[in-house]
């Protein structure tokens, strides 16, 4: 799957339901026993949930898109398929939570490329599900210093910490890419979904079971006016920082 959305492959709520959406036809095809996630929008792999579908909406809104981010999250987090995250360029936040929901990442070794959960220095908090999903790749001490400093990992640094597998130069990228698949689908499928499922399911089902309190939360999270404040301040930063 390679993402399209110029200029940043921004998670929207339309980018997230053709994404939920072509995840679901794909693990519904018993010819598809795998998935390599990259972008064709140069430099950037997802630049993480879209800030305008945070900002000014009503209540509604807000709770259509949370669902969508999460069902985005359970379908390619809970995915029966080998999936691998071929990191073409910048990922944070949102693309973070793509890389780290896959089997194996494989970032282009370009130190202008970074990735991280950077929530905290957005103003808001990354919910306990995408800190799940990184505690899960890089465990709990990592994961806490670089949630509360929000920070952004270069590649040479994201591999240091095992928040990557492994760095190869972009022009090797989907050719090890296919061959980390293949390796992967080398494996009885049946013995490698049961133990990705052993592994995942814990927090997979934490989510489930506080579906609803979770999109309530985050309407009431996104909707204070100080939240709002925050983001319009950080869109203005983006935006005055281009110019
Ligand atoms: C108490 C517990 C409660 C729990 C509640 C849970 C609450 C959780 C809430 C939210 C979680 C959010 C997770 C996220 O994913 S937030 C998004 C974080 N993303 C970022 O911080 C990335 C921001 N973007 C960048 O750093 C750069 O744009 C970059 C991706 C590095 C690309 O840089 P460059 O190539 O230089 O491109 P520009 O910066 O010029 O951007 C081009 C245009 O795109 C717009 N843009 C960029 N990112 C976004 C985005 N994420 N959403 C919307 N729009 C975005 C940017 O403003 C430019 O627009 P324009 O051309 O009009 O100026």
């Amino acid at each position: 799957m390679k993402f399209k959305s110029p200029p940043v492959n921004s998670l929207s709520l339309e980018f997230l339901t053709e994404f939920s959406i072509g995840l679901e036809k794909l693990e519904n095809n018993r010819a598809c026993r795998g998935v390599i996630i990259t972008s064709a929008v140069p430099k950037i792999f997802s630049s993480g949930l879209d800030i305008t579908e945070m900002c000014g909406k009503s209540v509604e809104h807000y709770g259509e898109f949370w669902r969508a981010v999460q069902e985005m999250w359970l379908r390619l987090y809970g995915s029966n398929m080998v999936t691998v995250a071929a990191v073409n360029g910048s990922s944070p936040a949102g693309g973070c939570l793509i890389a780290l929901s896959c089997d194996y990442r494989i970032m282009a070794e370009n130190p202008k490329f970074s990735i991280g959960l950077n929530e905290a220095q957005l103003g808001i908090v990354a919910p306990f599900w995408f800190k799940d999903t990184f505690v899960n790749v890089v465990g709990h001490r990592i994961a806490e210093r670089s949630l509360q400093l929000g920070s952004l990992h270069p590649a040479p640094e994201a591999q240091r910490l095992g928040l990557v597998d492994e760095l190869v130069p972009e022009e090797k990228l989907m050719e090890k890419a296919a061959a980390v698949m293949a390796q992967w689908l080398a494996l009885p499928d049946h013995a490698r979904q049961l133990t990705k499922t052993m592994m995942r399911k814990a927090v997979l089902d934490r989510l489930v079971a506080h579906r609803e309190e979770d999109i309530k939360n985050f309407i009431t999270f996104v909707s204070k006016e100080s939240i709002q404040k925050s983001l319009r301040m950080y869109m203005e930063m983006l935006k005055k920082r281009k110019s």
